[in-house]
């Protein structure tokens, strides 16, 4: 067994990278590194969080060996893991996603409704040309991608690469909510025992077992539901979310069974979310003017005063964690549980087995060794098969450049739901993406 890895981090310019690299620093010990790459389309936005980390490892990992670069062949070269978290189009095409639909009356977000199938029918051909690069440099590594929408990001690739064993799509909302409700009861969420199931960012949580066994959801739900819900790191969150986490409260008044995903609000409370969402000042106006320039000033501070000793902004939080947990899991074949994206294969049994669900596995050198959740009741099974009907015609219409496959994929979308609307949005977003997707007709 290997005691020192490489690893690339595809989307070096992200907002998330200053938090990854410190999760890196901090989780050494259990993931010795003897490489790592940053690599990026954008040689610029990249630059600003390189030249940050060189100041951060100097401080705090030295003898690791560290470059940043646009050369695929250099970066792709050897590696043992790829994270990936690349955005294709930027936040100024986050921007349309969220303001076209809601300028025509339906729900504009990254990765729900109209905003997400835009960002999908970007992001699906970025990454298939990143598996296919990679694969040719190191056959063997694992890709851990995280890049959104992550749930049809999943489908595709798997459609693209049935045979692929070392591809894992992951979301960090799960382990997130973990960690709030830890902090709500006063419990350290690694010793949870989650039993999870849906579909990305469309899932519930049935079941959360302490050490002993005992199931702490029914305390959990009915504390939120008079209580209310805020994330672990509330403090730190802008306004949006915390209004998301509160929607929580409202999700388990009406539907008391099981502890929902922070996302399932744009799809059980579309109308009540449209009335509340500013069509002219959206989620990416919030994060260019909030999370971007917070991280790129203080990462040019931290190179400008040759420390990090003064930057807070640049913290680690769930999702640097998970992604280095998940690797070390696999690197060291250590069985920990995560909640991942694979094929149903019989997980959810009257699920079909092709849907790309989430739940709970234990990863190991092989991969995820997922659980499997029984039958679920017909009320998320309607959800699930309806969502999962949406997010696999889009699959299909980019792969096929269907439009027909389009508006079936938007009309199925429970925020949007009429036809006609449907035509109206698909035609803005085809308007306004025609760098980026591919011809429909
Ligand atoms: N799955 C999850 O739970 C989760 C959590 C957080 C963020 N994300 C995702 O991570 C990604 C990054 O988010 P962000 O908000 O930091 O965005 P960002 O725009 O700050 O960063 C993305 C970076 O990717 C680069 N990029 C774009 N296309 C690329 C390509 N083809 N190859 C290499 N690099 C490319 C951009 O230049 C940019 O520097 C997004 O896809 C986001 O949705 C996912
Ligand atoms: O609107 P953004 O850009 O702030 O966030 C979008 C992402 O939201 C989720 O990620 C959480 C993450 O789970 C948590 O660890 C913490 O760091 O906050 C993030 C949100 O700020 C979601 O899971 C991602 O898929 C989204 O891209
Ligand atoms: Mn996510």
């Amino acid at each position: 067994m290997k005691k020192e890895f490489n690893i690339v981090l595809v989307g070096g310019g992200s907002t998330w990278t200053p938090g990854l690299l410190k999760a890196l620093c901090k989780l050494k010990s259990r993931l010795p590194l003897k490489k790592l790459v940053m690599f990026d389309i954008n040689e610029e936005r990249q630059k600003v969080i390189g030249e940050f980390a060189k100041v951060l490892f100097s401080e705090s990992y030295p003898e690791l060996e560290f470059i940043y670069t646009t050369d695929k062949a250099t970066a792709f070269s050897d590696m043992d893991f790829i994270f990936c978290q690349m955005r294709t189009g930027g936040y100024a095409m986050r921007e349309k996603d969220e303001k076209i639909p809601l300028s025509l009356g339906a729900i504009g977000q990254e990765t729900c409704g109209a905003g997400g199938f835009a960002y999908s029918m970007r992001s699906i051909g970025d990454m298939i040309e990143l598996v296919e690069q990679v694969r040719q440099y190191s056959p063997d590594a694992w890709i851990l991608n995280y890049t959104n929408p992550a749930a049809i990001v999943a489908d595709a690739l798997n459609k693209r690469f049935p045979d692929e064993k070392r591809l894992l799509n992951i979301c960090d909302q799960p382990v997130n909510l973990l960690r709030s409700y830890g902090r709500l009861l006063g419990r350290d969420p690694a010793t949870f025992d989650p039993v999870y199931f849906g579909l990305n960012h469309f899932g519930w949580f049935t079941h959360l077992y302490d050490e002993q066994g005992q199931d702490l959801a029914p305390v959990l739900k009915s504390f939120i539901a008079e209580n209310g819900f805020k994330p672990v790191d509330a403090e730190q969150r802008d306004k949006s979310w915390l209004e998301t986490y509160s929607a929580v409260a409202d999700m388990l008044r009406d539907f008391p069974d099981y502890l929902p995903n922070t996302y399932l609000q744009y799809y059980l409370y579309p109308e009540y979310k449209l009335s509340k969402l500013d069509p002219h000042y959206t989620r990416a106006n919030e994060v260019m003017d909030g999370r971007e320039k917070r991280v790129f000033d203080e990462c040019r501070q931290a190179v400008a005063e040759g420390t990090t000793r003064n930057v807070h902004v640049v913290h680690n939080d769930a999702h640097g964690d998970m992604i280095v947990e998940l690797a070390e899991s696999i690197a060291f074949n250590l069985k920990k549980k995560f909640i991942v994206m694979v094929p149903n294969q019989g997980l959810v049994e009257n699920l079909d087995d092709d849907v790309m669900v989430e739940v709970t596995a234990e990863i190991s050198c092989h991969g995820p060794r997922p659980y499997g959740v029984g039958k679920i009741p017909v009320f998320y099974k309607g959800l699930i098969e309806q969502q999962f009907a949406y997010e696999r015609l889009t699959v299909e219409a980019w792969f096929e450049g269907s439009y027909t496959k389009a508006l079936q994929a938007l009309t199925l979308n429970r925020t949007i739901v009429d036809a006609k609307k449907a035509r109206r949005i698909l035609d803005a977003l085809i308007a306004e993406n025609k760098a980026w997707w591919p011809e429909l007709h």
